[in-house]
């Protein structure tokens, strides 16, 4: 980028302006991990900022960011791409739509009426390879086809394996949370601190995961629980309630709440149980998710750009805060 006409002096001035912004984002990132800021937008200032100085060397001073050499690591990950990609999910929000979109699925593409029901948590998606058993990388979904590899981050986390029961390739995908009382926990302590607190525990989660500083993430006693995998070659069973029994016999945590049902009466009983039960909830949860229990389906189903075909998330309304 020419910065054609500029003088100095205003070169000066806007490299003032900027140096000021990324000391407040780099700030804000490592010391309140709550980041105003979508790292592209630190990543361009700080190349506006790289390219100003080059230009216009005499304008450089020493506590410039650019001049932080080794201990400056612009923040963010290295990337990860999906060879598959970490689908979202349709939403529907009444019985009417589920309705809908299951007697459509189950009528017009022969599908046997029996479908796997699980809660959906609400934390960050991530992803998990395993190669002969032993983790070798952990991702975040970031936008679906490239994540952020978080591999030292996830390595804090119990429920994690680091080494399965079989040696297998497999990569497993499934949702990082944080705890109900781990987060009122952190928050009173950074209350404590003066810090401003986590809006919710899914914010929490994403913001621990993110830290550059494992030994922050570890203390804040996050969980997961896996639900799907990205490659089937290696597994003995054919239905999504036999993968998630697959899941928790190779070491994962998975959620115990699912449930398979032959009917729409016992989806919407499922749907209501856990209206009900959600408030008790040890972790969040922002729906359930309905799935086409056989994986041979699910795959020729497969799935439009952005969602699969064999899954839809019934979404319950905002949880009310507890104040
Ligand atoms: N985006 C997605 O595909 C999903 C997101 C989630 C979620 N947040 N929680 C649970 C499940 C599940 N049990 O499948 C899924 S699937």
């Amino acid at each position: 980028m020419a910065f054609e006409g500029m003088t100095e002096a205003q070169a000066a001035n806007e490299a003032t302006t900027l140096r000021a912004k990324l000391n407040k984002w780099a700030d804000e990132y490592y010391t309140y991990d709550s980041p105003s800021v979508e790292d592209a937008v630190y990543d361009q200032t700080y190349q506006r900022l790289v390219a100003l100085e080059t230009q216009f060397p005499q304008i450089v001073t020493t506590d410039s960011p650019t001049q932080k050499v080794g201990d400056h690591t612009l923040p963010g990950f290295t990337k990860v791409p999906h060879e598959i990609p970490m689908l979202s999910l349709g939403d529907v929000f009444s019985k009417e739509e589920l309705g809908d979109f299951v007697n459509h699925l189950t009528t017009s593409d022969d599908v046997p009426f029996n479908y796997n029901c699980e809660l959906k948590i609400d934390g960050l998606a991530i992803s998990l390879k395993y190669e002969n058993g032993i983790l070798i990388q952990g991702s975040t979904r970031g936008n679906g086809q490239i994540g952020e590899d978080i591999t030292r981050n996830l390595k804090t986390i119990k429920s994690i394996p680091r080494k399965l029961t079989r040696p297998i390739n497999i990569e497993v995908r499934g949702e990082c949370y944080m705890p109900k009382s781990s987060f009122a926990a952190l928050n009173e302590e950074r209350q404590n601190n003066g810090q401003a607190p986590f809006a919710n525990p899914r914010n929490a989660a994403a913001g621990s995961l993110r830290q550059l500083d494992s030994r922050v993430t570890a203390r804040r006693k996050l969980s997961t629980f896996m639900y799907n995998v990205a490659n089937y070659d290696d597994l003995q069973t054919d239905t999504q309630s036999g993968l998630l029994e697959e899941l928790k016999s190779l070491g994962f945590t998975i959620n115990p709440s699912y449930q398979v049902a032959h009917s729409m009466a016992d989806i919407d009983a499922y749907v209501d149980k856990y209206q009900e039960l959600r408030d008790g909830l040890a972790y969040g949860i922002d729906g359930i998710v309905i799935k086409v229990n056989s994986l041979p389906l699910q795959r020729s189903l497969a799935a439009t750009v952005k969602v699969p075909r064999w899954a839809i998330a019934f979404k319950f309304p905002p949880e009310e805060v507890q104040t």
